[in-house]
């Protein structure tokens, strides 16, 4: 499956995405979130070639965890990390390309979404202002200088918050900012499962 569909950023269709992912059992399916992340890349794929370093980094994550979902049949979040834990914590940490660390780092990623949107649906107009402070306070502290360096510079040619806005294609600024309003729960409260079950498995520092 390509990593990311074809046809415009629709926030609507993320939005869905990810509140499709929560079951009643507080599981994280694993279609939906994938396909919600599709359409995030879709959205920065749009935004032009200084993105692509982190575009093909994100595209190949979610390509290698739809790789080990199709091949075991995960349904859920839990599904994968309780197959991944039956080899042992050490064959684990030793896995560069587990199930588990893929997910940590799209994990942490999501938090830089969540804070990000927030700041977009406070009203700063400065986005790259918004972009540095919801990286720094999420997934810096796990990038090496020259990441953190090039993702900052990436930062100054994102577009203006009116622009965002409408590239969300949910129609007005004001109805754009209420759709905002709607998402961002569905993707704290994904992260805020995730969190809780990286940390119980101790899997919040996988190499
Ligand atoms: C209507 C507004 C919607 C906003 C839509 C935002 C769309 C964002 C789409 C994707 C986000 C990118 C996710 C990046 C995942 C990064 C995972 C990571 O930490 N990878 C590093 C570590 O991996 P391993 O080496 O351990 O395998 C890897 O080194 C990273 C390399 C690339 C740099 C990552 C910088 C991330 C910056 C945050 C995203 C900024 C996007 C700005 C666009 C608004």
């Amino acid at each position: 499956m390509a990593a990311a569909a074809a046809g415009p950023f629709s926030l609507r269709e993320v939005l869905d995405a990810f509140r499709r992912c929560v079951t009643e059992q507080r599981e994280v399916l694993l279609e939906p979130y994938l396909s919600g992340w599709r359409g995030l890349i879709r959205f920065l794929q749009s935004l032009g070639a200084v993105f692509s370093f982190i575009s093909k980094d994100a595209v190949s994550k979610v390509a290698l965890l739809e790789a080990h979902r199709q091949q075991h049949r995960f349904v859920s979040l839990q599904a994968l990390v309780q197959h991944e834990l039956a080899a042992g914590p050490a064959a684990l940490r030793a896995r560069p390309d587990s199930g588990c660390r893929t997910v940590l780092r799209l994990h942490r990623a999501l938090r830089w979404l969540q804070l990000f949107l927030e700041g977009l649906r406070s009203g700063e107009p400065r986005t790259s202002v918004l972009c540095t402070d919801a990286y720094n306070a999420s997934l810096a502290e796990h990038h090496p200088w020259v990441v953190r360096k090039a993702a900052t510079v990436a930062f100054c040619a994102l577009p203006s918050r009116d622009a965002f806005l409408e590239i969300m294609n949910v129609g007005s600024a004001e109805e754009a900012v209420a759709m905002l309003g709607e998402a961002i729960p569905y993707i704290g409260d994904v992260y805020g499962i995730t969190q809780e079950l990286f940390a119980k498995h101790k899997l919040l520092d996988l190499p």
